[in-house]
């Protein structure tokens, strides 16, 4: 039988010295409890989980810890700079996520606007390029500007980290035509971070070619997480293998779906 693991078996997504048979990243805020965020991960079969340092306890372990739910072993804890509003409270909460997570992988987040949750592209970059000469593997949250991403590639991140839509608002890919520009710019992973709102998003951006997507508020917030969780999974690697499948042209007047040649009387 022919299945999608035979046919993406070496297909890899691959950040820094890390490899990963997903290509898609789950968020682990907005969940009922650490009990539901582990079983959606599992569900979800991601093995990157992205966790606010600021906001989920990971350190002390006299409070309920993520770390006590999630395997290890298998999903890798990608901790963010969520709650940042300038580069050097990004910075400071980068180091202390190394320090507790033993790696040194950081989705850098710079918040610039309550309203939008836009990222600050200014504070964003200050903060990368010190973290990358210290040593850090960043992936950094950025709106959807390919001129941007290049910079950030310049500097030597890893991988770029374009919104779809503004964090939260479940409103999927707003504009296609950037990210494949961003896809043009950059030869690091493009993976695109934040507003998927459903299951066809989330195929809709790995259609484009991106190398993956981060999504939290669409599983998390589903009346069902578990299912959501399930869907996306699908989601994501239906549309990697219609990426690498190659879609059709796209043409305005129909064309009979058999061929008209041998028909009697032709
Ligand atoms: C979890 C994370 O790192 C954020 O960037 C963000 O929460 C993802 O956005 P959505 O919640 O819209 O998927």
């Amino acid at each position: 039988m022919i299945d999608a693991q035979q046919l993406l078996k070496d297909d890899k997504l691959v950040i820094g010295d890390k490899e990963f048979s997903s290509r898609l990243i789950v968020g682990s805020g907005k969940y009922k409890d650490f009990e539901e965020t582990a079983k959606a991960t599992e569900a979800s079969g991601a093995e990157m989980i992205t966790v606010a340092v600021r906001r989920v306890n990971i350190t002390d372990p006299d409070k309920p810890n993520l770390l006590d739910y999630i395997d290890t072993s298998k999903v890798m804890i990608l901790p963010n700079t969520a709650g940042c509003y300038t580069a050097e409270e990004a910075v400071l909460t980068a180091k202390l996520a190394r320090e507790a997570l033993g790696h040194g992988f950081v989705k850098l987040e710079v918040i610039g606007d309550q309203k939008t949750l836009y990222p600050d592209m200014v504070e964003t970059l200050k903060a990368a390029e010190i973290l990358v000469k210290e040593g850090f593997t960043v992936l950094p949250y950025i709106t959807d500007d390919p001129v941007m991403a290049k910079k950030f590639e310049d500097i030597g991140c890893a991988a770029v980290m374009p919104l779809a839509a503004p964090i939260g608002s479940g409103l999927g890919l707003q504009n296609p035509y950037n990210i494949l520009f961003i896809k043009e710019a950059v030869s690091v992973p493009v993976i695109v971070d934040a507003g998927i709102g459903t299951a066809s998003d989330a195929s809709v951006v790995m259609e484009l070619g991106v190398d993956g997507v981060l999504m939290n508020t669409a599983i998390a917030q589903a009346k069902d997480p578990i299912k959501m969780a399930v869907a996306m999974k699908h989601a994501v690697i239906a549309g990697r293998l219609a990426y690498l499948a190659g879609r059709i042209p796209k043409k305005m007047y129909a064309s009979a779906s058999s061929p008209v040649e041998g028909i009697i009387g032709r």
